[in-house]
């Protein structure tokens, strides 16, 4: 905090009846102050204490013991695996929504020696989690359906954005299933916008461009071009991601609940919209 994803899944923990833990993480330059958290729509609000990532160590004793505590990760890349393995040493169970970073690290960090109670995902949208499961399907049920078909991404975002969408990263994955193992599309293939000119001839509206978006449209395309297949979705803002943030807290809460804190699972967002959860 007071990043904008953190503070929008703040927001909606609060406007989801949940209470926010008196301290959170900040980035390393920023001094240790206090912030109001308020829910736009319930008007709920709540103090809270940015502690800087330099001090993540204090945290803990800070938060005196962390049992009923669920954490969630919006920070950066760079803070990804460092952040994993802080909540796996201090079995703090956790939503990951912070993209990038060393993803196989991270699954390693969650899942050995034993699984820990969390949910990642690059995409908490519930309707962008449905079509992704959709898309799994399809690549489970008709593999290389699309044989030859030629793969083309663009996305487009707020230009802070430091990394590639990992939205798109794992959506590219089924979509390679469906044109089969002959697909030779790269990640460095992505048309990755990230200047306001561009992402507004792209379709951003104007008041979206800093504020932020994610526009993502894959093409399929025959090896002889007379058929073409076009998948969209278009974000403006980051209400969709918070609140199935804020259901994403609840499910792991109670999964952590009903089946006892010597246990441990690392769930995605599928399991969470499978659950009804969303
Ligand atoms: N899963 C999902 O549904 C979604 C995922 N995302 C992902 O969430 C992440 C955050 O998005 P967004 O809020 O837009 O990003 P921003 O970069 O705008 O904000 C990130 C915030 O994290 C802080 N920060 C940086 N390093 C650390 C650290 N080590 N520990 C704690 N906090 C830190 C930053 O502080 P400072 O500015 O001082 O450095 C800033 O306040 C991105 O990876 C994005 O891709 C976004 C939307 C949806
Ligand atoms: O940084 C963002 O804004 C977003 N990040 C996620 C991603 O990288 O896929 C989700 C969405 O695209 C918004």
């Amino acid at each position: 905090m007071p990043g904008p994803m953190a503070t929008a899944a703040a927001e909606a923990c609060l406007r989801k009846g949940m209470d926010l833990a008196p301290f959170c993480l900040t980035g390393p330059d920023i001094e240790e102050t206090e912030i109001e958290i308020t829910d736009p729509d319930t008007k709920r609000s709540q103090k809270v204490t940015l502690v800087p990532s330099t001090k993540i160590g204090s945290l803990v004793d800070k938060l005196g013991g962390v049992e009923g505590t669920v954490a969630i990760d919006y920070t950066h890349p760079s803070a990804v695996n460092g952040n994993g393995e802080f909540y796996v040493k201090n079995r703090i169970p956790f939503v990951m929504g912070t993209t990038g970073g060393d993803r196989d690290l991270l699954m390693k960090t969650v899942t050995s020696p034993s699984p820990h109670y969390c949910v990642i995902a690059p995409n908490m949208g519930k309707q962008i989690v449905a079509m992704q499961n959709a898309l799994e399907f399809l690549q489970t049920q008709f593999p290389a359906s699309f044989e030859g078909y030629t793969l083309k991404i663009t996305e487009s975002h707020q230009k802070k954005k430091a990394d590639t969408s990992g939205t798109a990263l794992a959506v590219i994955d089924s979509i390679k299933g469906m044109v089969g193992p002959k697909c030779t599309f790269q990640q460095d293939e992505i048309n990755m916008l990230r200047d306001d000119a561009s992402s507004k001839d792209f379709g951003v509206p104007t008041e979206y461009l800093e504020a932020g978006h994610a526009f993502h449209t894959y093409t399929l395309t025959s090896p002889d071009g007379s058929v073409e297949f076009e998948l969209k979705h278009n974000v403006c803002g980051r209400r969709v991601y918070a609140e199935g943030t804020a259901d994403a807290v609840k499910f792991l809460a109670k999964q952590v609940e009903e089946k006892g804190d010597g246990g441990g699972k690392v769930f995605n967002m599928i399991d969470v919209l499978e659950a009804g959860a969303l």
